[in-house]
Formats: structure tokens, C-alpha cells, sequence
């Protein structure tokens, strides 16, 4: 007997283990564990992964597999493993894991067909009208007609009928038709047969004697400007045969990648490269971080370690931050790597991305540079793992699984013994403390290419403006380089540094904010209350009238949005070129990408944005880059708020003189002596870490304590207070004495989509039952998640703390 364990489409915590079912005869010989089955659960028909096969089992009463999806498996063992590991890290189920690894195609529902086998005449009255000559019918159109069911089920019994599953991928399939000579001799002979007249018949049996290779039919058309019906007359002759082939939607299709060849490396990239080399050669796993500062040649370093990998037989995933995906960047990569290189980002079309995911699967590409799902590569040699810019945020899924990208690199670089390399200029704190204690290997870049300096940066403090009367959102000093750019025809950068909401109060007379003395963090405004919270601890006060610094009644909360600035920069320069680069103006496809080649074509002489024009743009023309507002994510309730505004200002400034041209900063801020600020305008990453890390650890943060956040949500507050309350308790009740339970407070933001939301979070040093204690937490509640749309989230280090 062969036995199938399956996991099934279920997500609930009760059917969350595998069950076993017996594999018909038809399918023993095919079935192979990573592929995807139809199977009957309860009285439902479901989805379901083989992870294994074995030949016995316990179970007594088995029920038999009713069709299996896949010719191939669409997972690979080791997937198959990682996602059990995964389930178990993020406390997610086995068949959300599983799942996440797949693209979007293969998630989608099946449908359902019922196909004629034997002769209509077999079929009862009722069938057989609903045939009607056809050979298959989709189950809508049986439902439609209202056929009994007792009758299809019998007609099935007896073999007439069957039910056919498609997935949606096969219809997402793009075919192209080709032609080709069926034997070159025959086209010889055939050149003297056919009659003058039929000059375009000859031009292609000519065209074939030269190109005895198949063409694609609309090529040759359009080449010897010809129609179908002569190829026709053709392949009736028995000289061409036409075929359908299916084609991969490359969506780079229609670009030219210029080839680049390997830069002689510098002294200390060749430095840097050595180890990593060294680490492919002898399939040796490290983690290394390579330290570079803005503009110092990762790139290059990444592209020469993924070529001696390649050399090797092995393959390389690449992961870049979604944002950075540019064309420029694709070009990086398939300039060296040519056609080697799938893609993989949101960008794409879902069938885009199942064509990409197929290349990789069937091996003809053994490089993918993508966005964090690309990961999950199915590749089975992998010889190198990179993660550029690994201090974003946007490596860790916020939604279930809630995996982070470089662990699961560090598994898979276990798993093939090979290298994983996590790049910055300004490495996560959490990453820099291992890279010093030695966990991961450090390899820096401290210069610029061509030793070039990096651009001065000037703060410049807004309190002063506003003294001097300048009450505009535009400082002296940045009114008068932008003045001085606009001339020399040299182009701007403005960042408005705002996320989605800014709710923190801050005095503009002498730069006071709110904090929480035991968080340290920025209090939250909640106007309906007019009270000032902290969503770590519950503290809270009711909002000052007056700063409590200085007195001044400037104390109100802070956040203007990119279309106001951009209307008030248009009027203090009426004759600057604007693009507008926010979450409105890039909304639709290719969006982003039109705005950012316009500015690099000179089309216009400022480019004003939000955080997504920060990072990995390269642009020669560039000289100056200025900060509208450095404090609003120094202020967002995070204890990460220091450390991201630290990233954020050096990435900024990395954009500017680049290139030949020297570049300039500018800085505007109501807190211009914020460590974070000043050190960022030294490019003191060393001291900053070194300042933060204090920080970190007087309050208990990480890398010093682990954090996990659960998040309760329901439209029902009072409920959402008493579930989080509950939780609380037993979590106080179950942990280890040195363990903090912050909460229960509501979520910085408080509702989303009409669910309430309160939030505990726990800092933890050693608590090796935490995860099962939260599980059985969890499972006191399943019904009412289940029947009561209660949900309960929880998040393990967490990057956002929403
Ligand atoms: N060995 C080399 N010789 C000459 N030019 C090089 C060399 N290595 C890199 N470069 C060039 O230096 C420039 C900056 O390199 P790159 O963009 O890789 O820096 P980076 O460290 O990734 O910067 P960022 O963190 O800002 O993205 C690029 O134009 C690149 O082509
Ligand atoms: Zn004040
Ligand atoms: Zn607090």
C-alpha cells in the first residue's frame, strides 16, 4: 500500500497536522511528495500538499486521494522542510507556510469541469441535453441546470463522466505558433516543383534552406511578408509542420541589456571579496555582512561573488528592496548575467510572475533578483544568498507568516552550505551586534569609488527660522541652494519625511516633544480625547495647553503632505520643473519607474518625495539633497524611531554627488542636537550604534531583550479590551521572572477597517515555552476566531509596530 501525508487546505488550529490518505493505483507510480492533491475532507473536496510518502500507517479508516494537480512537484524537499520550520517560528499553520512559498497562479482557486468519456447516448436525458454534443462542461452550468446530483454521481460510478480540476495557471499560459522544415532534401526537390507563379511559397522554402531552425510563425510573416495561407498550402505539401510553443511573458522582453564585464575590483572590495569567494569554494556556510557606506561598490562585490558561484555549477537568489527593483537595477544584473537572470517582483502580472517562477523551477535560470518572496526560489544547487540593504523593513512579511527574509536566507544557506551576504550602509543594530560578537563575518567599504568624500551635510534649525520670521516650509539656506541649483542647471532632491500618519505634538518654539519617561518613546495624540498616550505601556496625561518647556502655545501635532509642499515649493519657485513622487502619484503600474527616468532625462529640475525616493537611485546630475522635515520619524511611537531617522538621513544623503559633481545636504529640523541627527550628518555609524545600543539596553529593547507583539482585533471595542486583558493575565501567569507584559494599549493605530485594536507587548530575555504558551492561548480562543471573527495576532520581532 502507498500512503500519502497530506496538509491540508484548512487553515484552523484543530487540522493543523497531517493526514493520511491511500494513493490510488493510477497515481502510484507519479505521485511525488511536494505535490499538490485533490482530496475528500469531511464532506468537502479540498487542496492539499503531499509532504510525505511511506508505505503503512495507523489510521484505520483511510480515505483515498481523488486527483493529484501537479506532473512535478511544486515544492522541493527542502521547501517541503522549511515551511514545517516556518509554521513553527512564526506560529503560523503548516499550510500558510506552504502556501507563501508559491506564486499567486498557484494559490488561486480550481475549477471545476465535468469531461465526457464515453458515448453522449450512454448518459440519461437530463446529461445529455446538458452535453449537447460538447465534451466537457464547467460544474457552473450543472448547477445552473439544476441536474441531480444522484445522476452525475452514477454516471461517474459507470465511467461515462468525470471530473476534471483546472487551475487557473493553465489558462494563464501564453502559446505562440512556430514553423519549421520537416527535412531539408525534401525542400530542395520541392524548390524545383513549385510553379513560378508561387513566389512567395519559394521565398519561404528558401528561407528555410538557409534557416533550417524554427521561426516563429508571425516573424516569418512579417520577415517575407507572407500570409498564413501560404504557409498553409505549405504544410499541406508535407514540407513545414506548424507547432504551438508555449512562451514566457518576459516583461523585460523589449529592452536591450548591454553586457558589462567585471570591474577590476578595488583594494578594499577585493578585500571584501576574498573571504566570500573562499566561502563558495570550499561550500562553507557564514553569514557575512558587508559594511559599505553610500556609493562604495556593493554592487560590484555582489556581482562578482554570484559569478564565482555560477562558475561553480550553483545558483544565487538576490533579494533588493521592492522600491529599488528599477530597471537600473535589473540592468546591474542582466547586463552581467544575460538571460541566466529570472525577476521577481510586485510589478508583474500574476502570470508574469508564474512564468518567472516556472524558469526557475525547470532550471533555465539560475539567477532571481527580487523583492522578498523571492526567497523562496525553488532552485536545489544555491550557492550564494544576498540580501542588499538589509536594515529594510520590508523583509519582514506584516502579515501570516510573519518571516523575516534573512532568516529564512540563514536557513537556506545551511541547507547548501553556502554563503549568505546581508549588505548595508547602514546595517540593522540587531545585525551589527552579531557582526561584532563575531556571529556573522564583517567586510567593510569605507570609501566612495574613486575615493570621492561624502557630501557635506547642514543642519539647519528651524526654531531659528521661525524666530528670524521665515514661517514657510522652505529654510533660508535650502531657498538659496535650490536658488543656486536652478541656475547651474544642476538637479534637486527634496525628501518630506512623513509616514502615512504623524500624531506626535511637538513645540515649534523650542523643539519639545512628548515622551514616555519609561519607553522612550514619542506619546500619540488621540484628538477625540485630547490626550497624549504612550501604546507601549499605557501611560498617558492629557495634552498641554502650553509647552511645558518654554511656555510657548506653538504646541500642536506635526505632518503637512507631499501636495501641499509641492504647491507651496511651485510658488516660491515659479519657474522650477516639479515631479511628485508619493503613494498617490505612483499608484498605478510603471508609475514609479516613468517619474524616476523623466527626472534622470532632465525633464525636470526637482524631484520632491516621500521615503521611496530615498534609497539605491543613482543619478549623475544630482547636487543637492534636501530634508523638509528630519523630525517626523524621530517621533513615530517606535522605539526603532532614533534608528530608522539615522537610515533614512544617510541613504538620502548618499544620493547626492554621486558622480562627478559635488554634492550638498541640507538638513531642516526643530531638533538639530538629536544624536541621530547630528551623528547621521558626520556619516558616524560607528558611534551612533555604539550610542543606540545604550539606549537599547537602559530600556530593555533589542538586541539587548526580544520583543513579540500580539495584536487583538474585533469590531466590538469593549470586547477587543477584555480578550487583550485576559491575555495578559496568562501570559503574567506563565512567564519567567524576567519577562515583561506591557499592556494591554491600543495599537498605534486603532482601528483599521471598522476592528478595533489593542495591543501587549512582551520583552523577553530566555522564555523557551513562549511559543507553546501562546499556542494554548490561542487555542482557548479558536472558537471565537473561528465563529466570532475575533482575530489574534502575534508577532515575533517585530519591524513595525503598528
Ligand atoms: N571596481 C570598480 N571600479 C570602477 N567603478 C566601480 C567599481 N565598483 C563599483 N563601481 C561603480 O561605483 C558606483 C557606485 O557603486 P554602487 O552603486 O554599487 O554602490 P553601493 O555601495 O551599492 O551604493 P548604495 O548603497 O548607495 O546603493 C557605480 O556606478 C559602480 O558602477
Ligand atoms: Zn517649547
Ligand atoms: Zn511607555
Amino acid at each position: 500500500m502507498t500512503i500519502a501525508s497530506v496538509i491540508v487546505d484548512v487553515p484552523s488550529m484543530a487540522i493543523d497536522h497531517v493526514f493520511d490518505y491511500r494513493v490510488p493505483e493510477r497515481y502510484e507510480d507519479s505521485l511525488e511528495e511536494g505535490m499538490r492533491v485533490i482530496i475528500p475532507f469531511g464532506p468537502r473536496k479540498v487542496m492539499g500538499f503531499v509532504v510525505k510518502i511511506k508505505p503503512d500507517t495507523d489510521v484505520v479508516q483511510l480515505k483515498e486521494i481523488h486527483e493529484v494537480m501537479d506532473y512535478t512537484p511544486v515544492l522541493t524537499k527542502e521547501l517541503l522542510e522549511l515551511g514545517t520550520w516556518i509554521a513553527n517560528k512564526t506560529l503560523s499553520f503548516q499550510i500558510t507556510s506552504l502556501q507563501v512559498m508559491l506564486p499567486q497562479v498557484l494559490k488561486a482557486k480550481y475549477k471545476k469541469e465535468l469531461w465526457l468519456l464515453a458515448e453522449e447516448i450512454e448518459l440519461t436525458e437530463a446529461l445529455q441535453t446538458l452535453f449537447a454534443g460538447r465534451v466537457v462542461v464547467s460544474f457552473e452550468e450543472i448547477e445552473e441546470r439544476n441536474i441531480p446530483y444522484s445522476q452525475i454521481q452514477k454516471a461517474i460510478k459507470d465511467g461515462n463522466v468525470e471530473v476534471r480540476y483546472i487551475v487557473k495557471s493553465k489558462e494563464t499560459k501564453k502559446k505562440i505558433t512556430w514553423a519549421q522544415p520537416i527535412d531539408v532534401l525534401q525542400l530542395e526537390e520541392a524548390l524545383i516543383d513549385i510553379p513560378k507563379q508561387a513566389k512567395k511559397q519559394k521565398a519561404i522554402v528558401e528561407f528555410f534552406l538557409h534557416n533550417p531552425e524554427p521561426v516563429p510563425m508571425k516573424k516569418l510573416m512579417e520577415r517575407l511578408n507572407t500570409t498564413r495561407s501560404t504557409v498553409k498550402s505549405l504544410t499541406e505539401r508535407g514540407l513545414i509542420e506548424v507547432f504551438e510553443k508555449e512562451v514566457y511573458r518576459d516583461p523585460y522582453e523589449n529592452r536591450d541589456f548591454e553586457r558589462t564585464e567585471p570591474l577590476p575590483l578595488t583594494e578594499e572590495q577585493s578585500e571584501a571579496i576574498t573571504p566570500i569567494h573562499r566561502s563558495i569554494k570550499e561550500s562553507a556556510h557564514e553569514v557575512f555582512l558587508l559594511h559599505g557606506v553610500t556609493g562604495s561598490g556593493k554592487t560590484e562585490v555582489y556581482l562578482q561573488s554570484i559569478q564565482k558561484a555560477l562558475d561553480k555549477g550553483e545558483e544565487a537568489i538576490v533579494l533588493v528592496p521592492e522600491i529599488s527593483l528599477t530597471p537600473q537595477m535589473v540592468q546591474r544584473f542582466k547586463g552581467r548575467f544575460g538571460s541566466e537572470v529570472a525577476v521577481m517582483h510586485s510589478g508583474l502580472s500574476a502570470g508574469e510572475k508564474f512564468d518567472e517562477w516556472r524558469k526557475i523551477l525547470r532550471k533555465e535560470v539560475r539567477v532571481v533578483v527580487g523583492a522578498r518572496s523571492a526567497i523562496f526560489a525553488p532552485f536545489e544547487n544555491l550557492g550564494i544568498i544576498i540580501i542588499d540593504e538589509e536594515h529594510e523593513n520590508s523583509y519582514k512579511q506584516d502579515d501570516t507568516p510573519r518571516y523575516h527574509a534573512r532568516d529564512i536566507a540563514i536557513f537556506r544557506g545551511e541547507y547548501h552550505q553556502c554563503p549568505v551576504i546581508l549588505g548595508s550602509a547602514t546595517p540593522t543594530l540587531e545585525t551589527f551586534a552579531r557582526a561584532k560578537k563575531g556571529v556573522y563575518q564583517l567586510l567593510t567599504l569605507s570609501k566612495r569609488m574613486n575615493n570621492q568624500s561624502m557630501p557635506e551635510v547642514e543642519i539647519v534649525d528651524m526654531r531659528k527660522e521661525l524666530h528670524q520670521g521665515n514661517r514657510s516650509m522652505f529654510s533660508f539656506p535650502l531657498q538659496e541652494r535650490i536658488r543656486d541649483r536652478l541656475q547651474k542647471h544642476e538637479q534637486i532632491v527634496l525628501l518630506l519625511n512623513r509616514r502615512g500618519y504623524s500624531t506626535f505634538v511637538m513645540c515649534r518654539d523650542c523643539g519639545t516633544t512628548m515622551q514616555c519617561p519609561h519607553c522612550d518613546i514619542s506619546l500619540t495624540y488621540h484628538r477625540k480625547q485630547e490626550r497624549l498616550k504612550c501604546h507601549y505601556c499605557s501611560y498617558e496625561i492629557p495634552m498641554p495647553q502650553t509647552c511645558p518647556e518654554c511656555g510657548s502655545e506653538s504646541i500642536r501635532y506635526f505632518g503637512t503632505g507631499t501636495q501641499k509642499v509641492e504647491e507651496s515649493l511651485q510658488q516660491t519657485f515659479p519657474e522650477a520643473r516639479i515631479i511628485r513622487m508619493d503613494v498617490d502619484t505612483t499608484r498605478r503600474k510603471g508609475a514609479h519607474e516613468k517619474l524616476l527616468n523623466q527626472f534622470r532625462e532632465g525633464k525636470a529640475d526637482i524631484l520632491l518625495g516621500t521615503q521611496m525616493i530615498a534609497k539605491g537611485l543613482d543619478f549623475n546630475n544630482v547636487t543637492l539633497v534636501g530634508v523638509l522635515a528630519a523630525d517626523s520619524m524621530l517621533y513615530i511611537p517606535d522605539f526603532r524611531s532614533s534608528e530608522k531617522t539615522f537610515q533614512l538621513l544617510t541613504q538620502v544623503s548618499g544620493r547626492a554627488g554621486r558622480h562627478e559633481l559635488p554634492g550638498e545636504v541640507v538638513v531642516q529640523t526643530y531638533t538639530p542636537d538629536h544624536y541621530s541627527i547630528e551623528m547621521a550628518s558626520q556619516y558616524q555609524y560607528d558611534d551612533f550604534f555604539q550610542y543606540e545600543m545604550r539606549m537599547r539596553k537602559r530600556f530593555q529593547y533589542p538586541p539587548y531583550y526580544f520583543l513579540a507583539l500580539v495584536t487583538v482585533s474585533h469590531p466590538n471595542n469593549a470586547y477587543v479590551v477584555q480578550v487583550t486583558q485576559k491575555i495578559v493575565k496568562s501570559l503574567n501567569h506563565m512567564s519567567m521572572n524576567r519577562t515583561q507584559i506591557l499592556g494591554p494599549t491600543p495599537s498605534p493605530i486603532t482601528r483599521i477597517k471598522n476592528r478595533y485594536r489593542y495591543q501587549c507587548m512582551i520583552k523577553y530575555k530566555n522564555e523557551p515555552n513562549l511559543y507553546e504558551n501562546m499556542k494554548s492561548i490561542i487555542q482557548q480562543y479558536e472558537k471565537e476566531i473561528q465563529s466570532k471573527d475575533l482575530q489574534i495576532s502575534i508577532d515575533f520581532q517585530p519591524t513595525q509596530m503598528m
